[in-house]
C-alpha cells in the first residue's frame, strides 16, 4: 500500500533526521508493499519471477520498495482507442500523490515533480485529439480507379524508460502508443520503479482495456527479453549510448523499428548581445533541472569574451541562492542525485575539472552543485556527459569559430542560442547539428513540438504531430474500378 506522502506530515520527521552520508535530509516514511509488476489491469506477482530487487529514496538511501523482476507480459491487443482524455483528468486531479511519489523515488523537487505530471497529462490530452484527426490520403488513378492509405497500429511496442524523468517518460510513450492503437509493454529504470504503476492504475480507472498497458520491472536481463521477444513489433528507448546501442542491435535482429532517445552534452550559445539577465536564468535552466540528470541540458555554456566575466559573476550569483534541501520542502529547488554511485561518478568529474579550471560554488553532503569557468574543448567535463548539476563555462570570439565548436560532438540532442539579432539566431540554429534547438529560452518542453536527437543522440521523436508515424505503419490500399488488364 502506499503511505501518502503528505508535506504537511513529512516535515517534522525531516527535522529530526540526523544527515546522511548520502544526503542532508530526509523525507519522510513512504513505502510501497503493493506488487510492482502490472498485467491484465491489475498489479501482479509475477509467477516467473527472477528475483527481487530493491528501490531507494535518494534523499535518505532508505529502501522505499522491494520488487520483482519479471519476464513474462501478458499483453492483449484491443481494436478500441482507450479513454485517454480521461486519464489525463485523473492525472490532473492526482497531481500531488504523483508528484510527492517521484520526488521520493527519483530525488528531484517536490516544484519540479509537479511540473513534469503537468507535461505527463499535456501528452495524453494532445494524444487524445489527435487520435481521432488520425487519417491517410485518397489518391485518385487513371479511368475512375483510386488508392488511398491508412495508419494501422504495430502491434505490442516496448517502452524501455531512464530513472530521471519515471513518470513522464512512461506517459510520453504510452500515451502516443496506445493513441494509435497499439498496446503497450512498459518496463521502468529498476531505480524508479514505482510511478510508472500509478500510470497504470490510472489508465485501468480510465477504461483501458486491461492488458493493453502493463508494467514489467527488471534490469538489463528483463529489457534485453524484451526486445527480443517475437510477439513485440517496436522498441521506444530512453537511456544512455551504450544500452541504445544495445537496442538497436537487437530490434535489428527482428527487423523491428526503435526510438531511440540517448544522451548528450549540448552547446548553449550566450552571444554578447543577448538580455543578459534571460541568457542567466536560460544556462540555469539548461544545466540545473533534475540535478542536472537532464539529457538534453545545455553543459557547454560558450560566452562570448565581452561578456564572459559578468556572466560568470551572475551565474555564480543566482546559483549560489539555489535552495538545496529535502526535495520534498515547497521552497527547494535542487534535491540529491539518484544514487551513490552516480554521485561517485558526477564527483569524479568534478575533481579532474578542478585541475585545469576554476570551479565553484558548492558541494556538501549529498547534493553539488558546480560550474567550472574557462573550460577548455579538451577537457573531460565538456566533452562528456556527466548527467549531474555540472555547468562548464567556455569562452569564444566569432559565431563561425564557436559554431564549429558547438557541433564538434558526437552527440546531437540539443542546442541553444542567446541573442537579440534574429537573423543570427535563425542563422545559428540552422547551422547546429541538433535535433532540439531553442533560441533565447532552454529545457521547455511543449507537448506540440517533436523531440529528440541527431548524431549519437539518437532517432525517432518523442510528442509532436510526428510521433504517431513512428506508433502505426501506414498500409496502401489501390482499387480497381474497371476490369483487370492482363499482361497474360
Ligand atoms: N534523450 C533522452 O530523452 C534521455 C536520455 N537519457 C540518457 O540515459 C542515461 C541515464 O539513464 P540510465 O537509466 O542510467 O540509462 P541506461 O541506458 O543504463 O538504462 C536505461 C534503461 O535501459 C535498461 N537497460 C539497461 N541495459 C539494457 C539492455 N542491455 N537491454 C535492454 N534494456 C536495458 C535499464 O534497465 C533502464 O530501464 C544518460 O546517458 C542520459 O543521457 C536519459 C533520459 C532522457
Ligand atoms: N522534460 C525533458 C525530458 C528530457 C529527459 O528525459 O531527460
Amino acid at each position: 500500500m502506499f503511505l501518502r506522502a503528505g508535506r504537511a506530515a513529512l516535515s517534522p520527521l525531516v527535522r529530526s533526521l540526523q544527515p546522511s552520508p548520502v544526503a542532508a535530509m530526509s523525507t519522510g516514511t513512504f513505502v510501497v508493499s503493493q506488487p510492482l509488476n502490472y498485467r491484465g489491469g491489475a498489479r501482479v506477482e509475477p509467477a516467473d519471477a527472477s528475483g527481487t530487487e530493491k528501490a531507494f529514496e535518494p534523499a535518505t538511501g532508505r529502501v522505499i520498495a522491494t520488487f520483482t523482476s519479471a519476464f513474462k507480459y501478458g499483453v492483449k491487443l484491443h481494436g478500441a482507442l482507450p479513454n485517454l482524455l480521461e486519464g489525463c483528468r485523473i492525472i490532473r486531479d492526482r497531481e500531488d500523490e504523483i508528484a510527492a511519489v517521484e520526488c521520493i523515488n527519483n530525488g528531484k523537487s517536490i516544484f519540479e515533480a509537479r511540473l513534469d505530471i503537468d507535461t505527463s497529462w499535456q501528452c495524453l490530452e494532445y494524444y487524445a485529439g489527435l487520435a481521432a484527426s488520425m487519417a491517410g490520403e485518397h489518391i485518385q488513378l487513371p479511368g475512375g480507379s483510386f488508392g488511398y492509405t491508412r495508419r494501422e497500429p504495430l502491434g505490442v511496442c516496448v517502452g524501455i524508460g531512464a530513472w530521471n524523468y519515471p513518470f513522464q517518460i512512461a506517459s510520453w510513450k504510452s500515451a502516443p502508443a496506445l493513441a494509435c492503437g497499439n498496446a503497450m509493454v512498459f518496463k521502468p529504470s529498476p531505480f524508479t520503479p514505482v510511478s510508472a504503476l500509478l500510470l497504470a492504475e490510472i489508465y485501468t480507472e480510465a477504461g483501458v482495456p486491461p492488458g493493453l498497458f502493463n508494467v514489467v520491472q527488471g534490469g538489463a536481463a528483463t529489457g534485453q527479453f524484451l526486445c527480443q521477444h517475437h510477439d513485440v513489433a517496436k522498441v521506444s528507448f530512453t537511456g544512455s549510448v551504450p544500452t541504445g546501442m544495445k537496442i538497436m542491435e537487437m530490434s535489428a535482429k527482428g527487423i523491428k523499428p526503435v526510438t531511440l532517445e540517448l544522451g548528450g552534452k549540448s552547446p548553449l550559445i550566450i552571444f554578447s548581445d543577448c538580455d543578459m539577465n534571460n541568457a542567466v536564468k536560460g544556462a540555469l535552466m539548461a544545466n540545473f533541472l533534475t540535478q542536472g540528470q537532464v539529457c538534453c541540458n545545455g553543459t557547454r555554456v560558450f560566452v562570448q569574451k565581452e561578456i564572459l566575466d559578468k556572466f560568470t559573476e551572475e551565474v555564480v550569483k543566482q546559483t549560489q541562492r539555489i535552495k538545496i534541501g529535502d526535495p520534498l520542502l515547497e521552497d527547494t529547488r535542487m534535491g540529491p542525485l539518484i544514487n551513490r554511485p552516480h554521485l561517485e561518478r558526477v564527483l569524479g568529474f568534478v575533481k579532474v575539472a578542478k585541475d585545469g579550471a576554476h570551479c565553484g560554488p558548492s558541494y556538501s553532503g549529498g547534493f553539488i552543485l558546480m560550474f567550472a569557468a574557462n573550460c577548455r574543448d579538451d577537457m573531460t567535463c565538456v566533452k562528456e556527459e556527466i548527467f549531474g548539476p555540472v555547468m562548464s563555462i567556455l569562452s569564444f570570439d566569432t559565431e563561425a569559430e564557436v559554431l564549429e565548436r558547438a557541433n564538434d560532438t558526437t552527440f546531437g540532442l540539443a542546442a541553444g542560442v542567446f541573442t537579440r539579432d534574429i537573423q543570427r539566431a535563425h542563422r545559428v540554429v540552422a547551422e547546429l547539428q541538433a535535433g532540439t534547438c531553442f533560441i533565447n529560452n532552454y529545457n521547455v518542453s511543449p507537448v506540440e513540438l517533436p523531440f529528440g536527437g541527431y548524431k549519437k543522440s539518437g532517432f525517432g521523436r518523442e510528442n509532436g504531430r510526428v510521433t504517431i508515424e513512428y506508433y502505426s505503419q501506414l498500409k496502401t490500399v489501390c482499387v480497381e474500378m474497371g476490369d483487370v488488364e492482363s499482361a497474360f
